[in-house]
């Protein structure tokens, strides 16, 4: 998937009021990061390192599989003119040569009035045309039909003897042909494939060890705010536990990336630029949250509106995403809303963890892979016609463009901004064909008493059987109710209630 193939998501653009900055709709923000944001250069990875991943290559099949004809019952291998006559009360004894056992290279050739005791995928000996069963013999004991074989620790010379055989076997009964799973040349998989667990299954059964693909992008998660500790922590007046950092993290490995969660950053802008210098390193898309309001500590807007590497005065600064395509009467979007700050206490550059144990900062990809060749501003900070995620911020920065992502504080309001906007970033990184969530409608028993007008609004819902029901409030701070939903219910921007009963469209959150 190519940038300019989702350009046709974007949306007529809300008119500009005043001297106000525009407001941009949900889709017109969704298409601005799509467009610049590319897929990840192709790397050759080992299999499990590329679970998740899309496959650029078309993998052919080197040798048959299976590779050789093989038993798919414990048994013996048999001549099937030999118990053509075989039954229940008149069994053919046959004398039973050896073992094959799955993995044995070495095979007995299996004569006129013989047979060879074979375990499950081991390879048919030559001579034998078909397998009995255990079940279907005595199993060498002399005695009725058997349940089992007795284990060959217990008893290591193996089979030997003779064998009552009481139901006759046709050709080839009980017996996998060679390639009868997939062919010698033939396509095992697709280029554009998405490599789930059967797909890297069958790739190891082919005997590749490593593929060709769209890496997991890593996505490091910043949180922003003097009043976060981290969880553990015990809370002084007027802090708060971080759980931002925590909710997009896991959002971020959900969605298929590598994902670095850096603790929170005091709303210090030098330290927070210092510290986001220090995480490019090892980020192919870095979210933060908070501070992008309109506040006199919203240290994200007041770091990012210039380029990491420009002076304080701003001189030199380029252009962000999204004002590259002013539109006629508006204001170019771009440039600081708000600037102001005062130095909170400076937190020190900050702890971190990874999510997984894929490889840390620093890891063997090439520096500017797959993204824009745009050249890097700094982020744009716009406000969108939703609610919650009202003010939100994208642009690329430092030395590989790297796309950013600024989203909003407000718990509720940063992980809705996560589903509608981060979500589809990972996914273009990951050149994933369709990243939408299943949408569908369901009727609203209790309805939305009220909604604002001109936004589209995400409440958060559950849905079972065709009925979604709205829990908690509009509140974008309420988490218990997010915890609790496993949908969004979308009211789009022209409705401002909606009726009891009356249908709504939902997005789902599984
Ligand atoms: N005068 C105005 N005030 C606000 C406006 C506005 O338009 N005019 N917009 C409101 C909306 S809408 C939102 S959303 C928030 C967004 O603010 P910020 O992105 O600057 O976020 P903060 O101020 O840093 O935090 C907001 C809220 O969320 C809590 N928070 C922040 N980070 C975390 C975290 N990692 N874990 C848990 N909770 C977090 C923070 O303590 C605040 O309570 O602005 C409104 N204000
Ligand atoms: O937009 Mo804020 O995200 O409404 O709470």
């Amino acid at each position: 998937m190519t940038g300019t193939d989702r350009e046709s998501a974007t949306a007529p653009a809300a008119a500009p009021t005043g001297g106000e900055p525009r407001v941009w709709s949900v889709d017109e923000h969704l298409a601005d990061i799509v467009r610049h944001v590319q897929p990840l250069e192709p790397l050759e990875l080992q299999l499990l390192d590329a679970q998740g991943c899309v496959l650029v290559e078309d993998v052919t099949v080197p040798v048959a599989l299976p590779p050789f004809d093989n038993s798919s019952m414990d048994g013996y291998a048999v001549r099937t003119a030999d118990v053509a006559d075989a039954a229940e009360d008149s069994p053919v004894r046959l004398t039973v040569i050896g073992d094959i056992a799955a993995g044995s290279g070495k095979l007995p050739r299996v004569r006129p009035g013989e047979a060879a005791r074979i375990m499950t995928g081991a390879p048919l000996p030559p001579g034998a045309e078909a397998v009995v069963p255990v079940e279907w013999t005595d199993g060498g004991t002399g005695g009725g039909p058997a349940t089992g074989m007795t284990a060959h620790s217990s008893d290591p010379r193996g089979a030997g003897g003779e064998v009552l055989v009481h139901r006759p076997a046709g050709a080839r009964a009980h017996v996998r042909a060679r390639g009868s799973d997939i062919a010698a040349g033939s396509l095992a998989l697709a280029a554009g494939t998405v490599l789930g667990p059967p797909q890297i299954g069958l790739l190891a059964a082919i005997g590749r060890a490593t593929v060709k693909v769209r890496p997991r992008p890593r996505v490091v998660v910043l949180s922003t705010g003097s009043e976060l500790v981290p969880p553990g922590t015990e809370l002084a007046p007027g802090q708060i536990h971080d759980s931002n950092s925590f909710a997009l993290t896991a959002a971020a490995r959900d969605a298929g990336a590598i994902a670095y969660r850096v603790s929170a950053v005091s709303d210090d802008a030098e330290t927070l630029r210092a510290t986001i210098e220090d995480q490019l390193i090892r980020a192919d898309l870095l979210v933060t949250s908070g501070g992008v309001s309109v506040g006199a500590y919203d240290v994200v807007k007041e770091a990012l509106s210039r380029p990491l590497d420009a002076p304080h005065d701003g001189s030199g600064v380029e252009e962000p995403p999204g004002a590259e395509e002013p539109r006629a009467g508006e204001p170019a979007a771009g440039g600081p809303e708000s600037a102001a700050g005062d130095s909170g206490t400076a937190a020190g550059a900050a702890g971190e963890e990874s999510t997984d144990g894929a490889p840390a900062a620093g890891d063997a990809r090439g520096a500017a892979g797959g993204r824009s060749a745009a050249p890097s501003g700094g982020v744009d900070f716009r406000r969108l016609a939703m609610q919650p995620g009202k003010p939100q911020g994208f642009g690329r920065i430092g030395p590989d463009h790297t796309p950013v992502l600024t989203l909003p504080g407000n718990p509720v309001s940063a992980y809705v901004s996560f589903e509608l906007f981060v979500r589809p970033a990972i996914h273009a990184l990951m050149g994933v064909p369709d990243t939408r969530r299943e949408t569908l409608r369901a009727v609203c028993p209790e309805g939305v008493a009220s909604s604002p007008a001109g936004k589209r609004q995400f409440l958060r819902g559950r849905y079972a059987d065709g009925t979604v029901s709205p829990v908690g409030g509009a509140g974008s701070h309420l988490v218990k109710a997010l915890a609790d939903a496993d949908a969004l219910i979308v009211v789009p921007e022209d409705t401002t209630s909606v009726a009891p009963g009356a249908e709504v469209d939902v997005i789902l959150l599984r």
